[in-house]
Formats: C-alpha cells, sequence, structure tokens
C-alpha cells in the first residue's frame, strides 16, 4: 500500500436520478482528513457519497481521486478505498473470521491473523470469530461489515452512517478510531445523524440540502440538533 494520502477532487457535482437532481451543486477537496455530509432525511447525503466513489454516474461535474477521474472497478481504487454502505453481502458458509482473513489475505495484509484479531477484539465479535454470519443480530452483521473495512489497508474509508445499530460505547469508540484514522493522514468521507459521533470523528462537514454549505463538525453538529425531530 502507497504512504501517499488519497487527494479527493469533487467540482460542480451534480448528483440524482435519470435527470433529476436531488441537492445542490457539491465541491469539496479532502486529503488526509475526515469530512462529514450531514443533512435531512431524503436530501441526498447517501447519493452524493455513492456518486464522489463512482457507484453513481454524476449528472454534471467531476470527481477527480489523485488527480485522475474515479474508477470504482480499478484495481488502484479498490486497493486505495474501504466503503461501508448499508448492503452488506456476505458468504452464509463462511464464519465471521473466514470473512475478515478473506479480506485482509485479499489485500496483501503481512499477519492476517494478527490483524483479524484485533479487529475482531475492536468490533467486540471475538466469541463469534467460528459463528456463521447467518447466526449474527443485526448490529453484530453491522460490526462485521465494519470490521472487513478497517482489518485491510487503505488510504481512504468512506462510510454511510457508520453508527447505525451500534450501541453507545461502540459508537464512541468507532467515533475516535475514525479521527485517528484521518490523523494519520487517511482520508475519510462519512454520512451521519448523531452529532457527538460527527464532532468526535469529523473537523469539517457539508450541509447538504437545496444548497450545499460547508460547516466545521461543531457548526454541523448544532444544525442536527436543531432538525425537527
Ligand atoms: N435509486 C433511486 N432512484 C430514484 N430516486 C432515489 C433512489 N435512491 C434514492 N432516491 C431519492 O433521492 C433522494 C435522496 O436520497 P438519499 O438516499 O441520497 O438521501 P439521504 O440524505 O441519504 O437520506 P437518509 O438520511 O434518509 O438516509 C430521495 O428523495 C430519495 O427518495
Amino acid at each position: 500500500m502507497p504512504q501517499t494520502v488519497a487527494s479527493l477532487n469533487v467540482a460542480d457535482l451534480k448528483v440524482g436520478y435519470g435527470k433529476k437532481q436531488v441537492c445542490g451543486e457539491i465541491s469539496f477537496k479532502a486529503a488526509g482528513e475526515a469530512l462529514a455530509l450531514v443533512g435531512p432525511n431524503g436530501a441526498g447525503k447517501s447519493t452524493a457519497l455513492r456518486t464522489v466513489v463512482g457507484q453513481l454516474s454524476p449528472l454534471a461535474g467531476k470527481v477527480l481521486l489523485n488527480k485522475a477521474v474515479i474508477d470504482d472497478r480499478s484495481a488502484d481504487f479498490r486497493r486505495l478505498a474501504a466503503l461501508v454502505f448499508d448492503d452488506d453481502a456476505f458468504f452464509p458458509e463462511l464464519t465471521v473470521g473466514e470473512h475478515l482473513t478473506m479480506v485482509a489475505a485479499g489485500h496483501g495484509v503481512s499477519d492476517p491473523v494478527a490483524a483479524v484479531d484485533a479487529e475482531l477484539d475492536f468490533f467486540q465479535l471475538t466469541e463469534h470469530d467460528h459463528a456463521l454470519v447467518t447466526s449474527l443480530s443485526s448490529g453484530q452483521r453491522r460490526r462485521l461489515l465494519l470490521a472487513s473495512a478497517f482489518v485491510r489497508p487503505r488510504r481512504l474509508l468512506v462510510l454511510d452512517e457508520p453508527e447505525q445499530r451500534l450501541d453507545t460505547q461502540m459508537r464512541r469508540s468507532l467515533a475516535q478510531r475514525i479521527a485517528q484514522c484521518a490523523a494519520a493522514g487517511e482520508t475519510v468521507l462519512l454520512v451521519t445523524h448523531d452529532p457527538e459521533f460527527l464532532t468526535t470523528a469529523a473537523r469539517k462537514a457539508l450541509y447538504i440540502a437545496d444548497k450545499v454549505e460547508k460547516l466545521s463538525a461543531g457548526q454541523a453538529a448544532e444544525r442536527i440538533q436543531a432538525m425537527p425531530a
């Protein structure tokens, strides 16, 4: 894994479906830092995230990763980027530990056993190491999905509502871990609805709505708290 910083340059990006744009135009740069996307339900955060990582085509504008147009199918991108969306896809015949070992080995981790043990511990899955994924609770499956992103090297980490289905303690630990990743030079993009998670994990935010605004994490957390329940 090259120790380069993943440099994202998003310019005049319009996102949506068919010809329908779902939110205001998005422009930002992020390199070796965590940026949170916040906003009300249905505002377009996940659509924006999926467009930035090349899973959806932009209606207009461009996304450059290290100065090249992003291509989510290229080997370079898959080596660089770990993505966690809300679509868990596991092999029903593999255990928790086997899933993580497969991801770690597939990404060339030099000591996959140690890496897997560390993530089992962090995500409190050690006692489920030998369990089939089909026997996990939804929160445990979520933790396995997150562990799969952390067990491998990456320079770009993209997380859509990582706090979902996690208990308070795990939310805090994960937010702190994300902040550490950014401090170590990883580029992190995350969508969150949780103000505490946001201010722990990131310093900068984009408020996604009809107009997209650049905010500090603190300002964005206040916006979230001010939203009608
Ligand atoms: N596959 C799709 N086809 C057409 N419209 C879609 C599709 N997925 C989402 N939308 C619409 O696009 C808009 C933005 O959805 P998106 O999921 O990006 O919002 P979000 O900000 O992530 O919301 P939430 O906070 O509820 O997760 C919504 O109006 C939604 O109904």
